[in-house]
């Protein structure tokens, strides 16, 4: 008697919008109705390279991701979770517009932690019908990464060729292939969340929505205040350098301490590279005596989603005081860590 073929482990393919599902006739891209149909057939056909099937699923409207908020990576993190359940899915490939990827990848690495399969995003900056394209590269080396990553490898970006932690990642070029990147590694040795998502449940019905600000020569007080009464829950503050801020600036002191005691007010820094130490300069130390939260070398991404997260779930400002600066997921290196690897560093030159 023949067996019947034992049956293939099941990649879900979530499409959400993006260029990748987009076509253009006529009027600009939009989302192309056949998207679904040939994305079906091309994962699967990659996906049984590696002894696996595909499955493909969408978000509910698809989107251009400029138009993503503060409920869109949540309402994605939730749809999937249903669908690993449901499929019994030993991994997920989310297709993503790239303009707000790092934001929801961010997220989804926060939401998705304890998923047990790996989830790997990716998109693409041409169209799928269009010639050349991205799409379908990055599609199979989202595919590709699924099935070698172990289950719990942390939320990956697969583009233009790179594998990239998605706490780490930045939207880096408008045009190239190569349109991300992630100039800071995973953090070594995370904490792990405080309480499952399971354990901690949503809290808000409406998701926190969290607001970003750069520091600039021309920016006043004024500027932050009027940011700061929109009904928005938390604020990044993208400083200079080490995380300074004009201080100095007429009512600068005040606006903050007064947002600070209203909302978490977070300071990262503007450059790709380095940390916040508000310790270092005077103006560092005045920002923290306003109550600003330093949030060590995260991204602007990571850190809207970070915050996002733990006011979803109900932490209070004291306990996000306490949590920013914390290595949770490998979104951060902590300051202590940081001044022990350079003190290492320097004490071998
Ligand atoms: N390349 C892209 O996907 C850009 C598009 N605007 C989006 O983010 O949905």
């Amino acid at each position: 008697m023949r067996k019947t073929p034992p049956e293939l482990p099941t990649i879900l393919i979530f499409a959400t919008g993006g260029t990748i599902g987009m076509h253009d006739v006529g009027g600009g891209l939009e989302p192309d109705p056949a998207f679904l149909e040939i994305l079906e057939e091309r994962a699967d056909r990659v996906a049984s390279r590696f002894g696996f099937r595909a499955r493909v699923n969408q978000l509910q409207p698809a989107i251009d991701s400029a138009n993503a908020d503060e409920e869109t990576a949540p309402k994605i993190a939730r749809a999937l979770r249903a669908r690993v359940g449901a499929m019994r899915a030993s991994g997920v490939v989310v297709t993503h517009g790239t303009d707000t990827l790092a934001y929801t990848a961010s997220r989804l690495a926060f939401e998705l932690a304890g998923l047990g399969v790996p989830v790997v995003v990716t998109g693409s900056q041409f169209a799928h019908g269009a010639r050349p394209t991205d799409a379908f590269d990055n599609l199979q080396l989202a595919i590709r990464a699924v099935t070698q990553a172990n289950p719990s490898a942390p939320v990956a970006v697969a583009f233009g060729g790179k594998i990239l932690p998605a706490v780490r990642v930045t939207k880096s070029d408008a045009e190239a292939l190569t349109a991300f990147r992630a100039e800071r590694e995973l953090g070594a040795a995370p904490r792990g969340l405080p309480g499952s998502p399971e354990d901690a449940p949503l809290v808000r019905a409406d998701h926190a929505r969290v607001t970003a600000i750069r520091f600039t020569p021309g920016l006043a007080a004024a500027d932050l205040l009027a940011l700061s009464s929109t009904g928005a829950a938390a604020m990044v503050l993208e400083c200079y350098g080490a995380g300074n801020a004009p201080m100095s600036k007429p009512g600068m002191k005040d606006a903050l301490r007064a947002i600070s005691d209203r909302m978490p007010v977070v300071a990262i820094t503007q450059c790709a590279l380095g940390s916040v130490d508000t310790d270092r300069y005077a103006v560092g130390r005045q920002l923290a005596a306003a109550g600003v939260i330093a949030g060590a070398d995260l991204t602007v991404e990571a850190s809207i989603a970070k915050l996002g997260y733990l006011l979803d779930r109900g932490f209070t400002t004291e306990e996000i005081a306490h949590l920013m600066p914390m290595n949770l997921i490998g979104e951060c290196v902590e300051p202590a860590r940081r001044t022990a690897a350079a003190r290492a560093g320097s004490a071998g030159d």
